[in-house]
């Protein structure tokens, strides 16, 4: 659907925000662009929607090239950005019809019935933007990238500062339009937004593309994942009956650290049969906590994965 080639793009104050990226989306799919804070994920949406120049290199919008067949390009995508501006006094039907209008598209009321409908936006059609929750207001800026029929949508941290019902809630919608077809390209900085909702994820660092994997591959082969049993009575050992778990004593005795990454429980450990086979042995669990491997632990090991031989 999207192939970008040989990217780059320098601001005028001659910083690099984008190196040489390669790229290709394919159709239906879901891709997370994951990187930290000014790493250049906004900077190659921009560049892939036609909003910023690219200094070198070029993109096709299924087959369009996105600066000599602007238009062809453009009306294929939908970019939703991070906020609405300015246009608090209008109603969600207007703005959202308003925004088809800039794609030179007719007017198609059944169309913008079908796109509020689907974000359960229709009872709200004649409220002004004012009168939205935050949840309301982020599907209004999807309705409106949607407005003009695109087939690939384009969310700049659709979920940044949201809570966790409305993180969920988006994630529902944006799953929802996948199945209708709608290629999917996301930003994020959550990890766990990218495992849970993306096909493939591509790693962005500097302006480069360090990787782009499948992400079930990619958790199973960076991603780890730490369940820390307390333990009620200290430990001086490992009962011999747990050796097939994997685990390691902590805190002198009082914590049993378990990794059930992907490739522990390919062995044939789980969660439940630890659980049970402490049971049988009488450890008594008196608390418990896990932890995931963040995104900084995963540049971290990016990072010593490059430079070792
Ligand atoms: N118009 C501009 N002129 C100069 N530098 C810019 C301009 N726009 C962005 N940059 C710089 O390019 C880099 C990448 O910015 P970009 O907004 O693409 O990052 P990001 O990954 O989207 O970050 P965030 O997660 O914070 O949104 C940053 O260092 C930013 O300061």
């Amino acid at each position: 659907m999207i192939r970008v080639e040989g990217l780059s793009k320098t601001f005028s104050d001659g910083f690099q925000a984008l190196v040489d990226v390669d790229l290709t989306i394919q159709r239906g799919e879901i891709f997370a662009l994951l990187g930290p804070n000014g790493a250049g994920k906004t900077t190659l949406i921009s560049v892939i929607c036609g909003l910023v120049n690219a200094s070198r290199g070029r993109v096709l919008v299924d087959g369009h090239d996105n600066v000599r067949d602007y238009r062809a390009a453009r009306s294929l995508i939908g970019l939703v950005p991070q906020e609405l501006t300015n246009e608090a006094f209008t109603t969600v039907w207007d703005t959202v019809s308003f925004s088809r209008g800039l794609f030179g598209k007719p007017k198609d009321p059944a169309h913008i019935e079908q796109v509020l409908r689907s974000l359960t936006l229709w009872e709200k059609r004649n409220s002004r933007l004012l009168e939205l929750s935050g949840g309301m207001k982020r599907r209004v800026l999807i309705a409106k990238a949607l407005s003009h029929a695109p087939q690939v949508l384009f969310l700049d941290e659709p979920t940044a500062g949201v809570d966790v019902e409305l993180r969920r809630e988006m994630w529902e919608v944006v799953r929802g339009l996948r199945d209708q077809g709608v290629t999917i390209i996301l930003t994020t900085h959550y990890i766990e937004e990218a495992e849970e909702m993306a096909d493939r994820i591509g790693v962005i660092r500097r302006g480069e593309i360090v990787l782009v994997e499948n992400t079930h591959a990619l958790m199973h082969k960076l991603g780890s994942k730490e369940l820390t049993l307390q333990v009620d009575e200290p430990l001086e050992a490992l009962p011999e009956s747990l050796a097939g778990h994997g685990l390691a004593l902590a805190d002198e005795g009082h914590a049993l650290v378990y990794s059930y990454d992907a490739a522990r429980q390919e062995g044939g450990s789980t969660i439940s049969g630890l659980l049970a086979d402490l049971e049988a042995v009488g450890v008594r669990v008196k608390d418990l906590h896990t932890r995931q491997s963040s995104l900084e632990d995963i540049f971290v090991s990016l990072v010593q994965e490059r430079r070792s031989p």
